[in-house]
């Protein structure tokens, strides 16, 4: 329900003179539109014709009380957000109502209107960002889809596809395995966004990017003076995918003790913060990445058995791109299209010797390498085809970095006119001329210390 266009406000209240004061207060805003009721069965029944973004419940109402309507509410609006205005304070009941899950507990008084309107702003603001998020998801839920952002036709990347397939329809663990840059993370996001957790978080975590002594915090969160410099409590990123996806990459990086403490989690399926008591319910989907052989792992006595045995799951094993040459192109016409569409350049085409030259190297670096490779080729063209000179391998440039991603069109002309002013002594001229590029637009760069001439 998009909450940004007319906003339905329920209010139930028997006191006519108070019911048109909160009706009158809120119509103040003429996108909100308010309907009253007298009693807690007149608004059930309208719920089934049109439903509201919000509710406010009087506590006594002439045929029940606002827990037991509340009950009735959150049975067929599990998220409609419900605040309690009530004649009398009683601490216990608004204890009772908000630990039920009830927005808020307002008493009649002079400030009620004012407490209302705010309260009825921030809930439709924060159900605007839900909303957004939820429409964000079901874009990414697309973009994951096999053909869309998944590419490849040979039988080894169409076992793949078949694999993730029966991933999504449980909630079986799964680990994947392949070298790097054979698109690991992209799997798990795609078993992520086509699943039943879709609209729920996918938290990824890479094992060996967390410094050894943060890392049990980081997973599992701590509480305020857990340890110096715990000055608030943290929430780990195991409760953060809690209801969605947790993706571990690097498994075989963590040490021994911290694996111990993991297989407890996954076991028990609830955690406890660092330095707290209070146990944290876990429903997660765990999906695993690892570039290493996990069971030649267990061998070397780097990976506990009973802990391998927990994770593996449904085992899903990439094949490097050398492996799978039939998928070269078809990956290499995507990433190209791709970036001319987000660079705004025209089509470019492959000639039929750089094609060649593409489908002969063996990509050390995989999918990943191919991408670079071909963003860096696609700039370094004459702008409407690639030819071999234009497909520079990480081997034959030791200057040109090609293996990192989400790189701009300008970062990568400042990389490749680095790399011929080092290769030619700093000779601006000479490589303005080779490039072709105006000196000008070097001294420039070098004038926005976007380089330097060392
Ligand atoms: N089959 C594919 N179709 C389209 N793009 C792909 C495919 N496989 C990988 N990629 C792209 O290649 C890049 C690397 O993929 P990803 O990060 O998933 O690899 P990885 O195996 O997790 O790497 P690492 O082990 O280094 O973490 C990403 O940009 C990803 O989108």
């Amino acid at each position: 329900m998009d909450p940004s266009s007319t906003y339905r406000i329920f209010i139930v209240e028997d006191d006519p003179w108070y019911g048109e004061i909160l009706k009158y207060h809120l119509s103040l805003n003429p996108d909100y539109e308010i309907s009253w009721f007298t009693n807690g069965e007149d608004c059930l029944k309208s719920i089934g014709a049109c439903l509201p973004h919000l509710i406010t419940v009087d506590y006594s109402l002439p045929d029940t009380n606002g827990a037991e309507l509340y009950r009735r509410i959150r049975e067929r609006l599990p998220d409609t957000p419900v605040i309690i205005i009530s004649g009398q304070k009683d601490v216990e009941t608004a204890v009772g109502l908000l630990q039920a899950g009830v927005y808020d507990y307002f008493v009649k008084d002079e400030r009620t209107k004012n407490l209302l309107w705010n309260a009825v702003q921030k809930i439709r603001e924060n159900q605007k960002l839900k909303y957004e998020i939820d429409l964000l998801r079901e874009e990414l839920g697309q973009k994951y889809k096999f053909g869309s952002s998944i590419k490849g036709n040979t039988p080894a990347i169409l076992k793949v596809y078949s694999l993730i397939e029966k991933a999504v329809r449980t909630n079986i663990s799964v680990s994947i395995t392949g070298e790097t840059g054979t698109g690991k993370e992209l799997i798990a996001k795609a078993i992520h966004y086509q699943s039943d957790r879709k609209k729920k978080p996918f938290v990824a975590v890479n094992m060996a990017a967390i410094p050894h002594d943060l890392v049990e915090s980081e997973l599992f969160g701590h509480e305020k003076g857990a340890f110096t410099g715990a000055v608030s409590r943290k929430i780990g990123r195991f409760e953060e995918a809690n209801k969605g996806t947790l993706f571990l990459d690097e498994i075989a990086e963590m040490d021994l003790v911290l694996q111990s403490k993991l297989l407890r989690v996954l076991q028990e399926r609830e955690l406890v913060r660092v330095g707290g008591n209070e146990k944290v319910v876990l429903d997660i989907r765990l999906v695993t990445a690892s570039h290493k052989n996990l069971l030649e792992e267990v061998k070397q006595g780097r990976l506990r058995q009973d802990l391998y045995y927990r994770l593996l799951g449904l085992p899903i094993d990439l094949p490097p791109l050398r492996e799978r040459t039939n998928d070269i192109m078809l990956l290499a016409r995507y990433f190209l299209d791709d970036f001319c569409k987000a660079n705004r350049l025209p089509a470019i085409a492959i000639t039929s010797a750089a094609t060649e030259k593409l489908r002969r190297y063996d990509y050390p670096g995989n999918v990943r390498e191919l991408k670079a490779v071909i963003e860096l080729a696609a700039v370094m063209c004459d702008g409407a085809e690639i030819k071999p000179e234009d497909v520079l391998m990480n081997s034959d440039s030791e200057s040109l970095v090609v293996d990192s991603e989400e790189k701009t069109l300008r970062d990568y002309t400042i990389q490749i006119i680095k790399s011929y002013l080092k290769k030619h002594n700093n000779n601006v001229l000479l490589v303005a001329e080779k490039l072709d590029v105006g000196k000008s637009t070097i001294y420039k760069m070098i004038q926005n210390n976007e380089l330097s001439l060392s």
